[in-house]
């Protein structure tokens, strides 16, 4: 797909200079008519700030946005609202998932990015948002990777990679080597990335690699959720079975395994159920 960028020298704002100009096509909004130029810079100024097709080109060093916090906070959604925006700005978008989420979601989340609700973010194939008329949407892929086999990609999908705006990862606590994909994406191809995923597991720990980027990022966002308990916000993923001693960090499930919990209610249930392993570290 051919594009057309305004220049840089252009009479517009600075912040609009990031703005794709595309004569011909129609704009991303059902808002068109008298002044359209205008309408492209305004309308895109907010979402411009963070992606878009100029700003790779421009800058040539990316940016990485961490979404983090506990289960069920809503960070797949606030992944998947981001990359639709930058979607239906004209960027390429690729998200990457592990292939552990066909334990829970099916066959679906090999290539789409599923929510708790059962949304989803879905590529090309499906053929899901390019049935909204009057928009021009960048190219979608979604590929679920396991982590046996590192970051590699079929060849079609290696290229798509390649090409992307934006770079996504979800479920970045299951990904070995995700500070190297990272920079390699931000720093040396220029891509905007976004990962999203637990900092800590169940017992509060570490869990992967995600707090490691936290250094090397450009922003944080540790969302919460709602305590199953109480209904104050929660702040922790609390494990609601006991998988046996010695039982894996990692498994894989939703609310038949897990809840959210605010503090006081993760504390208190830990204690109740003889849970040493989530206890206070201060006893
Ligand atoms: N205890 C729960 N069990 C199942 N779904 C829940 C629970 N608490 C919240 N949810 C739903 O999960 C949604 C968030 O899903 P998702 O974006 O996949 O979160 P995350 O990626 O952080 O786990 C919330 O909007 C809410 O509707
Ligand atoms: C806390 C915790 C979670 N997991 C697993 C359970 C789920 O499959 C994912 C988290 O998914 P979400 O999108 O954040 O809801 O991680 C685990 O294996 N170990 C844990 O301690």
């Amino acid at each position: 797909m051919e594009r057309a960028f305004a220049s840089p020298n252009s009479p517009v704002s600075s912040r609009s200079r990031f703005l794709p100009s595309r004569p011909g096509r129609p704009l991303p909004f059902a808002r068109r008519g008298k002044g359209d130029e205008d309408l492209r810079a305004d309308v895109c100024l907010e979402i411009a700030d963070e992606v878009g097709p100029r700003r790779r080109a421009r800058a040539r060093v990316g940016e990485i946005h961490v979404i983090t916090g506990p289960m069920f906070a809503g960070k797949t959604s606030a992944l998947a609202r981001k990359l639709a925006t930058a979607r239906s700005s004209g960027n390429a978008v690729f998200a990457i998932t592990s292939s552990l989420e066909a334990e829970r979601f099916g066959a679906r989340a090999e290539t789409s990015l599923v929510t708790h609700d059962g949304d989803a973010f879905t590529g090309d194939e499906e053929g899901v948002c390019n049935t909204i008329e009057g928009c021009d949407f960048g190219e979608a892929r979604v590929r679920a990777i396991g982590t046996e086999n590192g970051w590699t990609f079929a060849s079609e999908d290696a290229k798509a990679l390649e090409r992307a705006d934006v770079v996504a990862v979800d479920e970045a606590q299951f990904m070995p080597g995700l500070i190297d994909f990272a920079l390699e994406c931000a720093e040396k191809r220029g891509q905007i990335v976004y990962i999203a995923g637990l900092d800590g597991d169940y017992r509060r720990r570490r869990f992967g690699e995600v707090l490691d980027l936290i250094p090397m990022c450009d922003s944080v966002t540790r969302l919460r959720g709602t305590c199953a308990e109480c209904g104050r916000a929660s702040s922790f993923s609390r494990r609601v079975v006991d998988l046996g001693d010695g039982e894996d960090v990692v498994s894989v499930g939703g609310s038949e395994k897990y809840a959210p919990a605010c503090r006081a209610c993760y504390l208190r249930l830990g204690r109740d159920e003889s849970r040493g392993d989530v206890a206070p570290r201060w006893e």
